[in-house]
């Protein structure tokens, strides 16, 4: 049962192959008994769960048939859940239960599908490696000793070591991509404003953007189908109409135009992941696409551009986190500002403190036309390379990382080595296009991502692509040894 896709599960709970509340107790007790190994979850809300799933098959017992209906998901755990503990991987939130659920949450819940719990995350999803969470690294089901990815690496350990078909992830600068391409999944960062982000605890509010991770294309159409959409409580949800993700799915590639971007594959990409990248173009090349060398010349600033825009929002952000409004209290205050200064001191870790002073001095007087504006006028540019290149191919494709998934602990001495693995995801949240990572290999024994991205809400393209893909290739369907 484990092993099927949220398609094949689907299909199995409509021929009534099993009930939705006996697969859920069926991933409830592989959770018990494999995410030890793993860390992925935060929170498992098996009460909730089988509530969920003994309605959605009540639901189905009166005729009704979606295709999310008794489907066992998860959400990163900065998705606001009603009455559970919402804890964005931080001690400042670690006794957080929101009041509300996030319009994701909402939506999904109302298509049918269940919850099984709240997935572990980079705290305040600042990250690539999923090892700066309060409660703990989260493992690479294929190989223990390394992380999955980040931020969203409690989602995509959760999904490659089959405890859940589908997690909801966020992607501000790769969350999404960067930890699909680590664990062989297939994951799927919208175009800004797609999804709506009330409800999410915001990190940088002009790059975050949640999506579905899966193993599938078809699976995150499926669940991109219940997440997207014009949210009015979101002032930069788009109103625009939404494709049919699944009926675009099965257009052929006939024709497709694909443009491999020179700075994509040049100095500290590992030339193993360069091979795989190259024979998925072939594959493609094969399916009726045909290639084209282009060029995204700003896309070395992208980094310096990420890495000053998104502190400064987080800074603006997180001073929400006061110690009076929302989470952690420090034990006996002289007055508000020891109140202020301890609370936050104690409550958050260090990755997110040295974000905060990042941001807080691009945004002071002084140096704020020096950084803050500077970088938002390379945002400008990196944008402009993309519509450009965009008359010229319908879609662009390079490698998801620059490298495999790493030893836990590995880049923790140097976080700007941390940062580096961000270079090919980043660009799209600054241009704001959408963006998907598919399996599409192994160099000894860990997957290789290759990574699409298409013209603004051109989300059907990119799944489309990936699913003719997964029609002729076998990657997505490897699973890890022990689960
Ligand atoms: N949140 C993300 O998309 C991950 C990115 N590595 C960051 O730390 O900002």
């Amino acid at each position: 049962m484990h092993q099927l896709t949220l398609a094949g599960i689907a299909r199995a709970l409509a021929a009534k192959t099993f009930s939705a509340e006996e697969l859920t107790r069926t991933l409830l007790t592989r959770i018990e008994q494999l995410d030890p190994q793993l860390n992925a979850f935060v929170t498992v809300t098996a009460d909730q769960a089988l509530e969920q799933a003994r309605a959605a098959d009540a639901r189905r017992a009166a005729g009704e048939n979606g295709p999310l209906l008794g489907a066992p998901i998860a959400h990163k755990d900065l998705f606001c859940t009603l009455g559970i503990r919402t804890s964005c991987g931080s001690k400042i939130l670690d006794a957080f239960k929101a009041p509300y659920d996030a319009t994701v949450v909402q939506r999904l819940a109302d298509a049918g599908a269940v919850s099984l719990g709240k997935l572990n995350m980079d705290e305040f999803a600042m990250g690539s490696a999923n090892e700066s969470s309060y409660y703990g690294p989260v493992k690479n089901p294929w190989d223990l000793s390394r992380v999955p990815g980040g931020s969203s690496g409690g989602s995509a350990a959760a999904v490659a070591a089959r405890l859940l078909p589908a997690a909801t992830g966020t992607d501000t600068g790769g969350s999404i991509r960067q930890p699909a391409a680590l664990t062989n999944l297939t994951g799927l960062k919208p175009t800004y404003g797609r999804v709506s982000r009330w409800g999410m605890i915001a990190y940088a509010s002009s790059l975050d953007q949640g999506g579905p991770m899966a193993r599938t294309a078809e699976d995150c159409a499926l669940m991109l189908g219940a997440m997207a959409g014009f949210d009015p409580k979101d002032s930069t949800s788009v109103d625009q109409p939404l494709d049919d993700y699944l009926a675009a799915l099965g257009k052929p590639l006939n024709g497709l135009r694909i443009g491999l971007p020179k700075e994509y594959f040049g100095e500290g990409l590992d030339a193993r992941i360069a091979d795989a990248v190259m024979a998925a173009v072939e594959e493609l090349k094969k399916l009726g696409a045909t290639v084209k060398d282009i060029s995204l010349p700003n896309m070395q600033h992208a980094i310096p551009s990420y890495y000053v825009i998104a502190p400064a929002e987080a800074s603006s952000n997180l001073s929400r986190f006061d110690g009076v409004r929302f989470g952690y209290r420090c034990e006996n205050p002289v007055d508000l500002t020891d109140l202020y200064k301890r609370s936050r001191a104690e409550g958050f870790g260090d990755e997110v403190k040295r974000r905060i002073m990042v941001g807080t001095y691009a945004l002071s007087a002084g140096y704020y036309d020096a950084y803050y504006i500077k970088a938002q006028q390379i945002r400008r540019l990196i944008k402009n390379d993309f519509v450009s290149a965009f008359e010229e191919v319908d879609v662009i494709l390079g490698p998801t990382t620059p490298n495999l998934a790493w030893k836990l602990g590995e880049k923790n001495a140097d976080p700007v080595s941390a940062y580096l693995e961000d270079i090919y995801t980043i660009t799209a949240n600054l241009a704001g296009i959408p963006g998907l990572s598919m399996p599409a290999g192994f160099v000894d024994g860990l997957p290789v991502g290759v990574q699409l991205l298409a013209p603004y809400f051109q989300e059907s393209r990119l799944l489309n692509v990936a699913h003719q893909y997964q029609q002729v290739t076998e990657w997505h369907k490897q699973a890890p040894s022990g689960f």
